[in-house]
């Protein structure tokens, strides 16, 4: 049983209203000023990670009154949960065990009395043994040529972890060419076959229920893409796997079982980049380094099991949000990775964060009167620099960032690295000491400005500061320390979520537009006048009747 706690009735939330008082009448640079251990008191290293949260606006107290915030609704209680297999997705009567997927060290997870790990191991060596024989042209498509491309089609959990991971770990990549399709329009799966040979492509049909929109009309189309380009129906076994918890679904579509990857339903769709639905990344950078990929998270998942509080990476940063989010109303946060193969890390991190704890119910089924999960979004370092930051510095929003690093780059190149890393270094200091109206006027001045130049130009020159950041920086982004990384933000998005006492493992909010699309669809097959809905919904399907 998950705790079920209001956050905002405890006593340590009361102190916190009290203690936010007292620390928003101090900046920063004060909090620096005035504590020189800030460093080495609020940064902690988890192997070749470290993670320093002493940009953001708390001292010891704030830390000390969060952990007991972490106390009161029971976080501890809440985690041994989800480890030992509860069915903590109630409004799903499932557990959540995207832990089990790579629980290298085999201890037993039981679901309704049965271990999962050795059906997790089976489907592991599977994807083992298939990754190998594709990598090695051991398997061959229906004229007997070795496979030299992937397209992974899946939308959503099924697409965005894949297509981050491969991105993301592309300096580990091999000879396969590796193509995702996830959108309905038309325009992707065609671009995509544009640039593919029947004869060596194979398709991973990867979808948690084989139910999808999306997937099975892209499915379909790259099937008659298929035959029609020479392949034969019993050849589709050669060039077509599936990644999914729906067998039945596999063999309707003509799959043959011997290519499903299994998976189960006590995986989330957004936290399944660990399952069979990690196939695309395996064949992308080996098994190997999919394995590594998956230690690096379960020694992050151990960390978050083991580490009291006051050490435990994901649950400080989680608190810390709650902190932004709840104290300071912040209403965004912003992931920024200095590495330009993360640049889909903070798109992966909008579905993660979004479709968990984007809920306005909490655990009793009220509508809580509070905010809980925060809008995610941000671009790789340092485009964004030259496209939004100026928001982040000088705007009337509190923007809380987390900048991510790696120390080592994959392609050393000259001066670019320091370049890189100087822009990360200058951003969080700037936010956190901006600029004050007296440097502004002085450095005016050095530049020869007269008073009454000064008088009109200073006011847009300077910067508050008082700008949140955490720094994460990693030695190097290899397949281990991304498994941890992405498992740190897993376990920061669950440690919110069983704060803000709201079930962050369904994710009902996305069914209302599916429904309402699969009544539209059969409208739009006629040119007869749409009546049936409100004036714009009417005139907009007519207008797309007239033109289309
Ligand atoms: O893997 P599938 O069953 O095709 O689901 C793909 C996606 O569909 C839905 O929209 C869910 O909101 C997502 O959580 C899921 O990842």
């Amino acid at each position: 049983m998950l705790p079920n706690i209001d956050f905002t009735s405890t006593q340590s939330y009361k102190y916190l209203t009290d203690h936010y008082i007292d620390i928003v009448s101090k900046s920063l640079k004060e909090l620096f000023e005035t504590d020189n251990q800030r460093f080495e008191k609020f940064s902690l290293q988890f192997e070749d990670i470290l993670v320093d949260y002493s940009k953001n606006r708390v001292d010891e107290q704030t830390l000390a009154l969060l952990q007991q915030l972490a106390r009161e609704c029971g976080v501890n209680k809440a985690i041994e949960a989800m480890y030992s297999g509860e069915k903590i997705n109630v409004t799903e009567d499932r557990p959540v065990l995207h832990i089990a997927l790579r629980n290298r060290s085999n201890t037993p997870i039981l679901v309704d009395g049965k271990d999962v790990i050795p059906d997790v191991n089976r489907v592991l060596d599977h994807m083992k043994e298939f990754t190998e024989a594709i990598i090695s042209g051991s398997w061959t498509g229906y004229t007997g040529k070795a496979i030299t491309d992937v397209v992974n089609i899946g939308i959503g959990g099924s697409d965005l972890g894949p297509v981050m991971v491969t991105e993301a770990l592309k300096a580990y990549k091999n000879h396969l060419t590796m193509h995702f399709v996830s959108n309905v329009d038309g325009t992707h799966i065609v671009e995509t076959l544009k640039k593919v040979d029947p004869e060596t492509t194979l398709f991973l049909i990867a979808s948690k229920t084989f139910t999808t929109q999306e997937t099975m009309g892209n499915a379909h189309s790259a099937r008659d893409w298929f035959i029609k380009n020479g392949g034969k129906d019993e050849d589709v076994a050669k060039h077509f796997a599936a990644l999914s918890t729906n067998s039945e679904g596999v063999a309707k579509f003509g799959i043959d079982t011997k290519n499903m990857f299994e998976f189960w339903d006590w995986v989330g769709g957004r936290y399944s980049l660990w399952s069979a639905i990690g196939l695309s990344i395996s064949l992308s950078i080996g098994f190997d380094n999919f394995a590594a990929l998956l230690d690096g998270a379960h020694a992050m998942d151990n960390h978050f099991k083991d580490a009291p509080l006051e050490q435990n990476i994901p649950a400080i940063l989680a608190l810390i949000g709650i902190w932004h989010n709840n104290f300071f109303e912040a209403e965004t946060e912003a992931i920024l990775p200095y590495d330009q193969y993360m640049h889909r890390f903070a798109a992966y991190f909008q579905q993660g964060d979004m479709e968990s704890n984007g809920k306005h119910v909490d655990r009793n089924g009220k509508h809580v009167d509070y905010q809980t999960g925060p809008v995610i979004w941000g671009e790789p370092g340092t485009n964004g620099q030259h496209a939004f930051y100026q928001l982040i510095h000088q705007g009337t929003k509190l923007i809380p960032c987390d900048f991510i690093a790696p120390a080592q780059s994959h392609n050393p190149l000259g001066e670019h690295h320091n370049m890189l890393l100087s822009n990360f270094f200058a951003q969080t200091e700037a936010l956190m000491n901006g600029k004050s109206e007296e440097e502004v006027i002085a450095e005016l001045k050095k530049a020869g400005k007269s008073d009454e130049e000064i008088k009109k130009i200073a006011p847009f020159k300077i910067f508050e500061g008082n700008r949140p950041t955490n720094s994460i920086l990693v030695k190097k982004i290899t397949p281990r320390t991304l498994g941890s990384l992405i498992a740190m933000y897993e376990h920061k998005i669950f440690v919110q979520g069983i704060i803000w006492n709201i079930y962050s493992f369904d994710q009902w909010g996305v069914e209302l537009g599916k429904q309402l699309a699969g009544k539209i669809l059969p409208e739009l097959k006629d040119d007869a006048e749409v009546t049936s809905h409100d004036s714009s919904t009417n005139g907009l399907i007519n207008q797309y009747k007239a033109w289309r």
